[in-house]
């Protein structure tokens, strides 16, 4: 059949033109092709329909590429970003994350927290040994008081060091005496304290202690509870031989700490203060952030960026952060290969492992009694210490961490302290509930100042950041630069991420972190308006502080924003799991509904 074929005007027709040079004897073509006595008006009609037809067309091919990314960033990970200042409690939350959402990782790793927190409870004691010895070094030793070491033998242990055991010292003589000791939640134990060790004796020599305000009044704060009512509180702390034996029986642990501390890297270090430290709250100009990916080369150029200023803060290794730090400390795992070198070094670290958790058993009940002892607390309360309040406190749990199978629980894991250096990146897939299966990618930084200057590349395409304000700290000061009060910092870095155009289609999500401190602040009678001026005369309670620093962020957050936002706020404790299982459920749903419905947008 043979059938006349008129040329289409379209585009669509003339590209047929190109490719099909002889349509001919193509029944399709000539089922669409004009009838050949069409007349111009036909045309024009003809014509407007094939537009149309094409438009609808393209619309079509629009609306499918758009499901086809939609359904791309859909499968994609959920991608937030936790940021706050150094000890905001970023690092605990993404905890609080693997706890409830990945169990399986949770469980696998939480063994190897144990040296961390071994560290913890170290750096704890020790710092108690160094403030004893200064004190020791200030008056002479008694001629009468004398005491014998304790043996190795209480807790079924080796001993922690050849030179501190089977010394003999002359012994003293226990007296009777009633001490009153505050708890780490600030309550007082019963009066009723002589410290009996296996081989030794610490007498007190006070008869009774008050400071009810002296435990949680935070770092910097002078407590503004009622003088003490007994006058031999204000008199010289009676210090005796026993304490210079706890002393010398607990010297091998400054060794393990540094054992620790070497193989943990620079995580185990804290910031110390550098009055050399920038200002500003957020230091490094942003890059573009457009043409920056996420990786672990932006995130090492802006650290190489900003290493000028303290090197050793920029040990970036994105991607892995305090996991590869446990990584190093996981338990070796038994080789079933022959003696190789590498197993020469798996048996070796095994030993090391052994050997601190040998020391600790060794030491166990020597550093419980130096911390349940009354003069020694004394003395901590009148040097203002609270370290009950600082991060890493495990001064409670003694007994437990120092036992030779000691094996970390969640709360403990929930705990420990471990600095982050550079940043981390945590994957997971949601196990169970309504939103299950669905990937998340958390990263956490580390918050000190001159660590902020690689958060920036990680500001890109993020569906939420966390924001870790921890209203506790309205009395403290930066740990690296004691010139700046946290809640200053804190309120610059709100202004700051408030502010970036960048960020303005993001949601964050604003945690006021660390409650429970802040309640202990103030039941110790620590007023916000002696630190916060702008607080004026409100009440000093809970709940009104509670609102006043919500209401406060919500403001910088209206003024600051380039568009108009919406102010998510969560009260937070992030110690407390049971509780914050709850907030993250909330913030999950509700970073995911956002997450999917910017899908569905694009
Ligand atoms: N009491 C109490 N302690 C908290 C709370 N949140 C965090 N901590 C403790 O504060 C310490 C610091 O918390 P991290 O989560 O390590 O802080 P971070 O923000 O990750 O700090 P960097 O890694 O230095 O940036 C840890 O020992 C936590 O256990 C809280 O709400 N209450
Ligand atoms: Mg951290």
């Amino acid at each position: 059949m043979s059938v006349a074929v008129s040329r289409p005007s379209s585009s669509i027709s003339h590209s047929f033109d190109r490719h099909l040079p002889n349509y001919d004897d193509d029944p399709l073509t000539a089922a669409l092709a004009p009838p050949p006595d069409e007349t111009a008006e036909q045309r024009e009609l003809r014509e407007a329909a094939e537009a149309e037809a094409r438009r609808v067309s393209d619309e079509i091919d629009e609306q499918l590429r758009n499901e086809r990314m939609a359904l791309k960033k859909k499968k994609a990970p959920v991608k937030v970003l936790l940021l706050g200042q150094s000890e905001s409690g970023k690092s605990t939350t993404l905890k609080n994350f693997q706890m409830q959402y990945a169990r399986t990782t949770w469980l696998a790793e939480r063994s190897s927290w144990r040296a961390v927190i071994q560290l913890n409870l170290l750096r704890s004691i020790n710092n108690i040994i160094d403030h004893l010895s200064h004190a020791l070094s200030t008056v002479p030793p008694s001629p009468t008081n004398t005491t014998t070491l304790p043996n190795s033998s209480g807790s079924g242990s080796s001993p922690p060091s050849p030179h501190a055991n089977h010394q003999t010292f002359s012994h003293a003589r226990p007296s009777t005496s009633t001490i009153a000791t505050t708890t780490s939640t600030g309550q007082r134990s019963p009066p009723t304290r002589n410290v009996d060790l296996p081989g030794i004796t610490v007498t007190a020599g006070i008869e009774e202690v008050h400071h009810a305000g002296s435990d949680s009044a935070g770092a910097i704060t002078p407590p503004r509870t009622s003088p003490p009512t007994s006058p031999l509180l204000l008199g010289p702390l009676q210090w005796t031989d026993a304490h210079r034996t706890l002393k010398l029986r607990l010297a091998p642990l400054k060794g393990v700490q540094q054992d620790l501390e070497a193989r943990l890297g620079s995580a185990a270090e804290e910031p110390t203060t550098s009055t050399s430290e920038p200002h500003d709250a957020l230091p490094m100009p942003p890059p573009p952030l457009s043409s920056v990916p996420v990786t672990a080369s932006a995130a090492a150029a802006a650290a190489s960026a900003g290493a000028s200023r303290r090197p050793q803060e920029f040990y970036v290794r994105s991607r892995d952060g305090w996991k590869s730090a446990l990584e190093k400390l996981k338990p070796w795992a038994p080789s079933s290969s022959g003696d190789s070198a590498e197993e020469t070094l798996e048996k070796r670290a095994r030993r090391k492992e052994e050997e601190v958790s040998g020391v600790l058993a060794g030491c166990g009940e020597a550093m419980k009694a130096l911390w349940e002892d009354g003069v020694v607390r004394e003395m901590l309360r009148r040097k203002k210490i609270t370290l009950e309040n600082g991060p890493g406190f495990f001064l409670n749990d003694i007994e437990r961490i120092t036992k030779r199978d000691y094996e970390p629980s969640d709360d403990d894991v929930i705990r420990a302290r471990l600095r982050t250096v550079g940043v981390q990146e945590y994957s997971f897939s949601i196990e169970q509930g309504r939103t299950a299966g669905h990937e998340w990618l958390m990263y956490d930084v580390g918050g000190t100042r001159s660590s902020r200057a690689i958060w920036y590349p990680y500001f890109d395409d993020m569906d939420a950041i966390i924001f870790l304000a921890p209203i506790s700290c309205f009395d403290e000061r930066l740990a690296e630069d004691r010139r700046v009060n946290r809640l200053e910092d804190t309120y610059m870095l709100w202004k700051t991420l408030c502010g970036l155009k960048l960020l303005s289609k993001t949601q964050i999500i604003l945690f006021l972190n660390k409650c429970d401190l802040l309640e202990r602040k103030l039941q110790a009678g620590v007023r916000v308006r002696d630190y916060v001026p702008s607080y004026g005369d409100r009440e000093n309670t809970v709940e009104t502080v509670k609102k006043y620093f919500q209401s406060h962020f919500k403001e910088i957050a209206k003024q600051n924003s380039p568009e108009q936002r919406r102010f998510y706020v969560h009260l937070t404790t992030v110690v407390d799991t049971r509780a914050t299982a709850a907030t993250l459920r909330t913030v999950e749903e509700g970073i995911l509904r956002d997450s999917l419905r910017r899908a569905d947008l694009l």
